[in-house]
């Protein structure tokens, strides 16, 4: 048997299909699953450098930290000598030039003026308001960035970005331990972008990323040109702090895979709590992820291809047993439905027929009276009644038996069917009596046919119990009135019908 073409195809897409939805869930798992490995790849490395940031922040800055107090062992050591000034001076220029981004370096008396500086700068000026000085009395001081006051003018006057500086500064004491004064440097904030400069390899792979140093004042002190010196607009979840990344919404709308650090201070010294944070657009970030899609279609696409055409190729094989089902199944549901058409008929003529005689029964009879009705008063056409019943019956049944009897009235049913038109309708209607509706029937001619069937049924003999006898039948006639109630008719029908056995039997009377 052939596989009818609809079948194999359908096989066709739905190997296509199958290999379509595969290609679907497996680039789906395959993406997810490596969004998350790439966001913790990429998270925990921007953690990383942001953390290398603050470690070289805070080694810096305890560098800077280790200067100042050195330099105050030396000015102890050096206060004794009468010209201990001018030593002090040598010293701290050595020092500047030691490390450029010492902006300012320089000593005051107990009272804050200024005795000795890097450049002979605010020498004599008196700085005792400056925070780095009253709170360097009593401990070493390390001030988060500020810009510059004094300084601006001397040493960046004509420069369009503002001096910043961090201020580490130091009491100093001579051999006697009795307090003689503050060390105070400002070193130069551009510092910190040198800092970064030399982070930057890390980042090498992301040309977008972007690194921010937030004060503890949550000041952007260094970052991108929009946010710097502006409040960090962030605030950083729970997460981020957590796991040193996560991928956060900033206030631009975007999310960026973000690595965080904060500076904790190194060994015994303890600076400024800064933050630092690098960012990288998450679209860059995931880039990698799009690659791997595509190469997951392609690669689906070619096995959803392979199945497709294993699908054709093998179609024929697999659609085979599915076209017997299916033929097997149409046929089988043809013969139901065959079945249930012929039981429907039987039962439909169990319903309207008579069993005995095979003529309609007073059902059909009603049902039928109504469309004849219909029809007759319609066309204008005429419609005649007759009642019949067969004659002293009774006795037929005592005298022969009931099975005799029923012999008798199937052949009147031959004798009311074989008489009518196949329009007309004749009908059992009670045991031994009988209705016939004649269409398109004058008076005249249903008393003729009422007399063919009295002279009949008279011509037609019966044998029982070695006799022959035969039965006649009375036959009240008459006709519908257009607009009457069908039972109205029958009533008149009977009576004439009872008449005719009134007056004998055996013969048609009209009404
Ligand atoms: N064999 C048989 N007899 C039936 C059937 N239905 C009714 N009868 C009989 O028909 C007879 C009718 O009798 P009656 O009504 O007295 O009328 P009748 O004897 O024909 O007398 P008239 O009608 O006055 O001529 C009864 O004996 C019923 O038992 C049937 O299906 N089979």
């Amino acid at each position: 048997m052939l596989v009818p073409a609809n079948l194999k195809f359908r096989w066709f897409l739905i190997s296509a299909g199958v290999g379509v939805i595969l290609t679907i869930i497996i680039s789906a798992i395959l993406t997810q699953v490596a969004t998350s490995r790439l966001e913790h790849q990429v998270g925990s490395g921007l953690g990383e450098v942001a953390y290398q940031m603050s470690d070289k922040l805070e080694r810096g800055m305890f560098e800077r930290y280790r200067d100042m107090q050195v330099a105050a062992t030396l000015i102890e050591q050096m206060s004794v000598r009468e010209d201990y000034l001018s030593e002090i001076d040598a010293m701290l220029s050595m020092l500047q030039q030691s490390y450029p981004y010492y902006a300012w370096i320089g000593v005051t008396d107990t009272e804050g003026v200024v005795k000795v500086s890097t450049g002979g700068l605010l020498e004599g000026e008196d700085v005792s308001a400056r925070p780095w000085f009253r709170q360097a009395r009593d401990n070493y001081f390390i001030g988060d960035v500020h810009g510059a006051l004094l300084l601006e003018q001397k040493l960046n006057p004509d420069s369009e970005q503002p001096l910043r500086f961090v201020d580490v500064a130091m009491p100093l004491h001579n051999k006697q331990g009795e307090y003689i004064g503050v060390i105070g440097s400002h070193l130069d904030w551009t510092w910190a972008e040198e800092m970064r400069a030399s982070i930057a390899p890390s980042l090498e792979n992301y040309d977008d990323a972007e690194l921010l140093i937030v004060s503890s004042e949550r000041l952007v002190l260094l970052g991108p040109p929009e946010l710097r010196e502006k409040p960090l607009p962030l605030n950083l979840s729970e997460q981020l702090r957590t796991n040193n990344y996560a991928v956060e919404t900033w206030p631009d709308g975007n999310q960026y895979v973000t690595g965080y650090a904060e500076t904790t201070g190194y060994r015994e010294y303890e600076g400024p709590r800064w933050q630092i944070l690098v960012r990288i657009p998450v679209s860059s970030a995931f880039e990698p992820i799009e690659a791997l899609r595509v190469q997951v279609l392609w690669i689906g696409s070619g096995i959803a291809l392979v199945l497709a055409l294993v699908g054709w190729l093998s179609a024929e094989r697999m659609a085979r047993p599915l076209a017997n089902i299916n033929k097997r199944l149409e046929r089988e549901m043809q013969e139901r439905t065959a079945e249930l058409q012929t039981t429907n008929a039987r039962l439909e003529q169990l319903a309207t027929t008579d069993s005995l005689t095979r003529l309609a029964n007073r059902r059909a009879l009603l049902v039928g009276a109504e469309a004849m009705m219909e029809r007759a008063a319609r066309k204008d056409m005429p419609l005649a009644v007759l009642m019949l019943d067969l004659d002293y019956f009774k006795k037929i049944n005592d005298k022969y038996g009931h099975a005799a009897g029923d012999e008798v009235l199937e052949s009147v049913g031959q004798l009311l069917s074989s008489t009518v038109r196949q329009i007309d309708i004749a009908a059992r209607t009670g045991g031994e009596e009988f209705t016939i509706l004649l269409e398109d029937s004058t008076l005249e001619g249903a008393v003729l046919v009422a007399e063919r069937l009295v002279q009949r049924m008279q011509q037609l003999y019966f044998g029982a119990d070695g006799e022959s006898f035969n039965v006649t039948m009375s036959i009240g006639v008459t006709m519908w009135e257009p607009g009457e109630r069908i039972d109205k008719t029958f009533a008149r029908a009977d009576a004439a019908l009872y008449e005719a056995k009134q007056k004998g039997r055996n013969r048609v009377i009209t009404a």
